[in-house]
């Protein structure tokens, strides 16, 4: 029987430092098993509310749940071992780790979090699960040909996807990627989409997303989010959301051309299935 995932659960979630308002009553439903996209200017409170969420700041009011359980109170370790993953802007690979060691560590330490004494006995068994969930992670991300290989000695392409695979291969049952196409070529960013779409499908994981790259964002989220000064200012199905007035005005000058390029692979994709 397959377990069933759930959603992520934002309710009227503030966040402040100080006399800025960095996240203002955010409410947001991401579902299990689909690609959700939060978007929004440099500085719209996009990864603040991927900090308030994973608990790496408090909120000043509002409510996180995954599916019923509730994470608020809760400190990062704990949200995480409730199945609450996460990956960051900047990457955070062990680089003098071999790729597959990356990503056993990233289980490993999942599975220790639940057990007393965890971190210092491996149980029998657990270890040959860890060594199939990483294999299957590098494959879904095609990288089991880099398993030997240095980190640090990858591309950043390559890189990325060792980060994703470590996720993917972590039981969480939710996922929040914070920009992870960011440094990748067009090549590179749509075969990384392409390694998102198969995962959800497979797995039936949602994903709450952080992008900047409009173009993977149209092809992979069916719903978007858009934050501008802390306060969401728009959602809807994603070509909808890109052409709204008022999301245009919210990047224009700042990155309106991201969004040309988002309305130029919509239109391509309509053409395609037309
Ligand atoms: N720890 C902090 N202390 C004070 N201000 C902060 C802190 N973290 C974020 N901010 C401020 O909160 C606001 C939202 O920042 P946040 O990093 O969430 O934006 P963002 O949408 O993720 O931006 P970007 O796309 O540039 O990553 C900004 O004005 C930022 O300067």
């Amino acid at each position: 029987m397959t377990r069933e995932l759930p959603s992520l659960e934002i309710d009227g979630v503030t966040v402040r430092f100080g006399g800025l308002v960095a996240v203002s009553e955010v409410t947001l439903t991401a579902p299990a098993g689909q690609i959700t996209g939060l978007i929004g200017p440099n500085g719209a409170g996009k990864t603040t509310t991927f900090n308030a969420c994973t608990g790496v700041v408090p909120a000043a009011s509002g409510s996180v749940r995954l599916g019923r359980t509730v994470l608020d109170g809760h400190g990062t370790s704990k949200r995480a071992a409730r199945g609450l993953g996460r990956t960051f802007q900047r990457m955070e690979l062990f680089d003098s780790m071999t790729v597959v060691e990356n990503v056993e560590l990233g289980v490993e330490s999942f599975l220790a979090a639940g057990r007393p004494f965890g971190q210092m006995f491996c149980p029998p068994g657990e270890r040959r699960k860890i060594a199939a969930r990483a294999a299957d992670a590098l494959e879904l991300c095609g990288i089991t040909g880099l398993a030997r290989r240095t980190a640090g000695d990858l591309s950043t392409g390559q890189r990325r996807l060792v980060e994703l695979a470590r996720a993917i291969a972590t039981p969480f049952s939710f996922l929040l990627l914070d920009e992870p196409s960011s440094g990748l070529d067009p090549e590179e960013t749509e075969k990384f989409g392409q390694i998102l779409l198969d995962f959800v499908a497979d797995r039936g994981v949602g994903i709450l997303l952080v992008e900047h790259d409009m173009a993977l964002v149209s092809s992979i989220c069916s719903y978007i989010y858009v934050l501008d000064f802390g306060r969401l200012i728009h959602q809807g199905p994603t070509a909808e959301a890109l052409a709204s007035p008022i999301v245009l005005e919210a990047y224009l000058g700042t990155e309106s051309s991201a969004l040309d390029s988002a309305a130029e692979s919509i239109d391509g994709a309509e053409a395609a299935h037309a």
